[in-house]
């Protein structure tokens, strides 16, 4: 199948950056979100991103000038009936990827191949739910999506061969790498990772360690790039709880219980560096530990 034109839906975190780096590779994206903020903020950090890029010396001007003019955005879901392939990069709530579906399904041509960005839902009963589960997949980018080597390609139990294939012909365009997911809650990477997070949360809420002790330990004892509080904040606290939670009900295994001080701060709206404040306060010049 020959794809030209990606539709996005969810002007996001990850929605910009998959936009950005669909452009970079020479497709045509339309972006859609259903706040016209949302789509301006994207646009901004896509640029910023671009910017970054170009000063590296990593993309040439004239490239980072043609990734932004293949870009348009819309707050008309429908428009996104003229691509070739969709990716989903909404909020992580099962309803609202099943209302976005619904409302998509009548207006896609009907070979166009539809995909979730989903860090944990079954893809198998996102695809039950659409008119082509033959067609559905899920396709979950890294964050940061221009700097991260991984897409994972999730085939849902009715995937046929010719979707994977042209996702992962999209993958290598991208000029990142695919690996193979079965769709089992929360797949390979989030399975691992989440419940890593979940268990730094409970470190810091049994006091065994303060936020800046568990993230130095982690960075200098397991050399990982962000200790694992700011790597949270750094995602979403509202995406790893909600991670947490298919995995939970999923798995129906007591050892993913969300722990409660994550939801608390997710209850509070400290949703990490999306609103500012989350493990960390980022409103002054350097972060300062909220714990
Ligand atoms: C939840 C899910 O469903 C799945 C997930 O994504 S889980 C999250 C997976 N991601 C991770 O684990 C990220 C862990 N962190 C890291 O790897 C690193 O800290 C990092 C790559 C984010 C930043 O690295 P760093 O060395 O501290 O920073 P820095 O030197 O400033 O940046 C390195 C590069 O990343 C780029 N970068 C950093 N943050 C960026 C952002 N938010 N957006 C775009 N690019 C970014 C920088 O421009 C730089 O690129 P170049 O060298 O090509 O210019
Ligand atoms: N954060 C991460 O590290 C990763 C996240 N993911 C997954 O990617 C998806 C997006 O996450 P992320 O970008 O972090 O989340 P964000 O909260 O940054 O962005 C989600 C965007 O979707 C918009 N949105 C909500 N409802 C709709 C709708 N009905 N139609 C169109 N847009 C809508 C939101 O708008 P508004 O703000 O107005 O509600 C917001 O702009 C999730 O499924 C997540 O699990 C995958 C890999 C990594």
């Amino acid at each position: 199948m020959n794809i030209q034109k990606i539709g996005v839906i969810g002007a996001g975190q990850m929605g910009n950056g998959i936009a950005h780096v669909c452009a970079l590779a020479g497709y045509d994206v339309l972006v859609n979100d259903i706040s016209q903020e949302a789509l301006d903020r994207a646009t901004s950090q896509i640029d910023r991103n671009l910017a970054r890029q170009v000063g590296r010396g990593l993309v040439t001007e004239a490239d980072a000038d043609a990734a932004k003019d293949r870009i348009k955005t819309t707050l008309t879901l429908a428009d996104l009936g003229r691509t070739d392939l969709v990716i989903e990069a909404a909020t992580e709530r099962e309803t609202v990827k099943d209302a976005i579906f619904r409302e998509l399904v009548p207006h896609l041509k009907p070979e166009t191949i539809l995909t979730s960005n989903t860090s944990s839902i079954s893809i198998t009963r996102l695809a039950s739910r659409t008119d082509r589960p033959e067609r559905f997949m899920g396709f979950h980018f890294m964050n940061p999506v221009p700097v991260m080597q991984l897409v994972e390609l999730i085939r849902g139990i009715a995937t046929d061969e010719e979707t994977y294939k042209a996702c992962l012909g999209v993958v290598e365009k991208l000029g990142k790498t695919a690996s193979s997911a079965e769709d089992f809650p929360a797949f390979i990477v989030n399975r691992v990772l989440v419940p890593m997070i979940n268990e730094a949360v409970y470190v810091l809420y049994e006091g065994v360690g303060n936020v800046k002790s568990i993230d130095e330990a982690m960075k200098l004892g397991a050399n990982h790039p962000m200790g694992p509080l700011e790597l949270a904040d750094f995602i979403g606290l509202d995406t790893c709880l909600a991670i947490m939670n298919v995995l939970h009900d999923g798995l129906a295994d007591t050892k993913y219980r969300p722990c409660p001080l994550l939801t608390k701060y997710v209850e509070a709206g400290w949703l990490g560096r999306k609103t500012s404040r989350g493990f960390y306060d980022y409103r002054g010049e350097e972060p300062v530990p909220t714990r």
